[in-house]
């Protein structure tokens, strides 16, 4: 790798996407798409892996968000690929990722009602489709990724994937890495973060996992109208 490769620049403050009910949707009527495989562009869906009621085996996401997911894996360090978790996520598997959590959190908190939704909605976001504020994940302009070796290999970039703790923060690292292993992994975080965001996505500052293109965390974050509102699958094929 060169020099400059070997010492990306920081991940800088990041904008909160709180706020982002308020801004409007313009639905382009853009088709989902499975994501396709490459060498530089792999899918690993995890929710499937889980056998989590509804996940499937192919992820799909909206036609803008895979041109900018290919243009983001072009633009890796060699040796290097981007790997999709989880993109177009349907309305069911959303439900029973935020009851997982929110059972986990009740019973480590004893938080309870409103306090204990918003406490879940920071890290898993409320199930809905109503077209005024859809869940980000089911307008398909939502991908949870990171980083493997071009032989497959997963590499770690501070905290497992969906370990919803304040490590997994974008930025975490920016300010608590101590050892050489913690340097690499943010320098990863880094890596995975300019080739998203130069590829035109925004970033979900408590997840160095969570990126988006035209829906509202978008919208919020850059200040423009969002143009993927609530998707199902079956209108795309
Ligand atoms: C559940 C996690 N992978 C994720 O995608 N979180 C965001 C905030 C979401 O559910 O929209
Ligand atoms: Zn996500």
């Amino acid at each position: 790798m060169t020099d400059r490769q070997d010492c990306p620049a920081p991940i800088p403050p990041l904008r909160s996407v709180d706020g982002f009910r308020d801004v409007p949707i313009a639905e382009c009527g853009e088709p989902l798409r499975p994501i396709p495989a490459a060498e530089k562009l792999r899918t690993h869906p995890v929710y499937w892996a889980r056998g989590i009621p509804g996940a499937e085996a192919t992820l799909w996401a909206r036609e803008g968000v895979i041109a900018r997911l290919l243009h983001a894996a072009a633009a890796l360090p060699d040796g290097i690929a981007l790997v999709v978790f989880d993109a177009w996520r349907p309305l069911a598997v959303q439900q029973y990722l935020f009851d997982e959590f929110a059972a986990r959190l009740a019973q480590r908190t004893g938080l309870t009602g409103e306090a204990l939704a918003r406490a879940v909605a920071r890290y898993v976001s409320v199930p809905s489709r109503d077209p005024r504020h859809p869940s980000a994940h089911a307008t398909g302009g939502a991908v949870d990724v990171g980083l493997c070796t071009t032989d497959g290999r997963l590499l770690h970039l501070g905290t497992a994937f969906d370990a919803f703790v304040p490590e997994a923060a974008t930025r975490w690292l920016e300010e608590h890495a101590q050892s050489e292993a913690e340097r690499q992994q943010r320098d990863l975080r880094r890596i995975l973060f300019h080739a998203m965001t130069k590829a035109g996505f925004t970033n979900y500052p408590d997840e160095w996992w969570h990126y988006d293109y035209g829906n509202q965390f978008y919208g919020r974050v850059r200040g423009v109208p969002a143009m993927y509102g609530y998707i199902e699958r079956e209108a795309s094929v």
